[in-house]
């Protein structure tokens, strides 16, 4: 057998651990099918004296990850940190200066410098895995880079955050067996138990405001279109004012609510966007649930495919950093987004106004004669056609609150945001009105 493949790993958290333990477990079968062993040969982290339940001492230990990153005896460096600035970025670019390919699970720092360090990667005769970085354990960057490769994806979408999957699920009555469904005020609770599983962010407001999810969507339309990574072209919504209420009105029109990333082209122009969605029962990412997450893509040969797995953790994510390193050690050195990164190309953003679909208002109103009249005038105003409006039972006194429910036809964001602005100046109106947009696939 060939010369080991040496690697230095920054990052001995959740995603570093599990990766060293699944080198060390499974590292027969990996050297197999790499044609050579895959061997750590330096480590770094925050806390040398921590226990981490691995035994440390037969690598090199480096306090600082870019002193590591230029100097280890290390064909790959790992990055397993987080975040898209300071110590992350920094070894990265020393890696690649060095002339090391890297492998990464931090779709933060792609988001925002992929394109860059494609560059810098390409440039210097490397090439970075990521395959960690979006959907977890779902191979979804070999399938789109490699297994579409001949197609032209005019779409992808899925469940892309496990954390934010979990915690939906929870707020469910899908939360398994006998589960009761979790009101709003236990929120907290079910993310400090995303977070304990593994699956959450360091700052889990990355999470719960969708800007993860639109970190992996910014990689997952570069490497679909063959675009520069434009995170600042995602439109992000997250999840943190989905109540249960609106959870159980789902539920009975039919439809559950998922956080979902959507990426097409529309006449040459990208459209990117991540909110909370309502997903008509029955439909196949419908039934994607807890930490799983699920990826479609359309392509003009293939049609629609679709991919599933865990999302998050350490199991499938370490899943898919070694899957990146036993590419490395064949030899692969594959485009980082599919084409050569200076090839990529600059499309326009198709803005979120420009978007339309069908919505779910809940408005919460004072139960007085003539309100549902003045609703209903707004939407006409607005030239908003209704599908079905819904209003439970009543308050216990005329004068007091009550939610109605409104289902819309197709409209435009503009349209809609208008409307919006019309219903906070009622006076019977007495909060913003939620707003979950119908997707129909
Ligand atoms: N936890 C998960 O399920 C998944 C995480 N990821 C990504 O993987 C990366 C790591 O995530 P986790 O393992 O969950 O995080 P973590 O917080 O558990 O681990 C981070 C590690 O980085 C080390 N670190 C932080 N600053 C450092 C510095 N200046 N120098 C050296 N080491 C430093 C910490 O000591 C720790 O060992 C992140 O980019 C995350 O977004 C991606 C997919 C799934
Ligand atoms: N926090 C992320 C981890 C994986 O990328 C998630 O919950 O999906
Ligand atoms: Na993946």
């Amino acid at each position: 057998m060939s010369t080991p493949l040496r690697i230095a790993v920054a990052g001995l958290g959740t995603v570093g651990a599990g990766t060293l333990r699944l080198l060390s477990e499974n590292a027969e079968a990996i050297a197999a099918r790499a044609g050579r062993a895959v061997q750590v040969t330096a480590v770094s982290a925050r806390d040398r004296t921590r226990d981490r339940g691995i035994d440390l001492s037969g690598y090199q230990w480096f306090d600082d990850p870019v002193e590591m990153a230029a100097r280890a005896d290390a064909d790959v460096m790992v990055e397993l940190i987080g975040g898209s600035e300071g110590p992350a970025k920094e070894a990265v670019e020393a890696a690649l200066s060095a002339g090391r390919s890297v492998v990464t699970a931090n779709k933060a720092l792609l988001a925002h410098h992929g394109t860059a360090l494609a560059r810098q990667a390409e440039g210097a005769g490397c090439t970075i895995g990521y395959e960690a970085a979006v959907a977890g354990g779902i191979p979804i960057i070999k399938g789109l880079r490699e297994g579409l490769a001949g197609n032209r994806i005019s779409r992808v979408y899925g469940i892309l955050n496990g954390t934010c999957n979990y915690i939906l699920t929870q707020m469910s009555d899908g939360g398994g067996p006998g589960a009761n469904p979790i009101e709003r005020q236990d929120f907290d609770a079910v993310l400090a138990e995303a977070q304990r599983l593994g699956y959450a962010e360091a700052d889990p407001g990355f999470d719960i405001d969708g800007v993860d999810t639109a970190h992996k969507l910014a990689i997952l339309t570069a490497l679909a279109f063959g675009c520069e990574v434009d995170f600042d072209a995602v439109y992000v919504e997250g999840i943190r004012n989905v109540s249960a209420l609106d959870v159980a009105y789902a539920e009975e029109l039919g439809y559950c609510i998922k956080l979902l990333g959507v990426a097409q082209q529309v006449n040459g122009a990208v459209e990117q966007r991540v909110h909370p969605c309502m997903v008509r029962k029955g439909q196949p990412i419908a039934s994607v649930d807890g930490v799983f997450n699920a990826v479609v893509a359309d392509g003009d040969f293939v049609d629609t495919t679709m991919y599933e797995g865990r999302g998050a953790g350490a199991g499938p994510t370490a899943s898919a950093v070694v899957a990146d390193l036993i590419d490395i050690a064949r030899g692969a050195t594959l485009p980082v987004f599919g084409i050569a990164a200076s090839g990529l190309r600059r499309l326009p953003t198709l803005p979120m106004e420009r978007h339309s679909c069908a919505y779910y208002l809940r408005l919460l109103v004072l139960d007085k004669p003539g309100v549902i009249a003045d609703v209903s005038a707004v939407l006409r105003d607005a030239e908003i056609s209704m599908e079905s409006m819904l209003q439970r039972g009543r308050a216990q006194g005329e004068g007091e609150a009550v939610p109605v429910i409104i289902m819309t036809h197709e409209t435009t964001e503009a349209a809609m945001q208008g409307a919006l602005a019309r219903f906070a100046d009622l006076e019977a109106t007495l909060e913003p009105p939620q707003l979950i947009r119908i997707v129909d696939f």
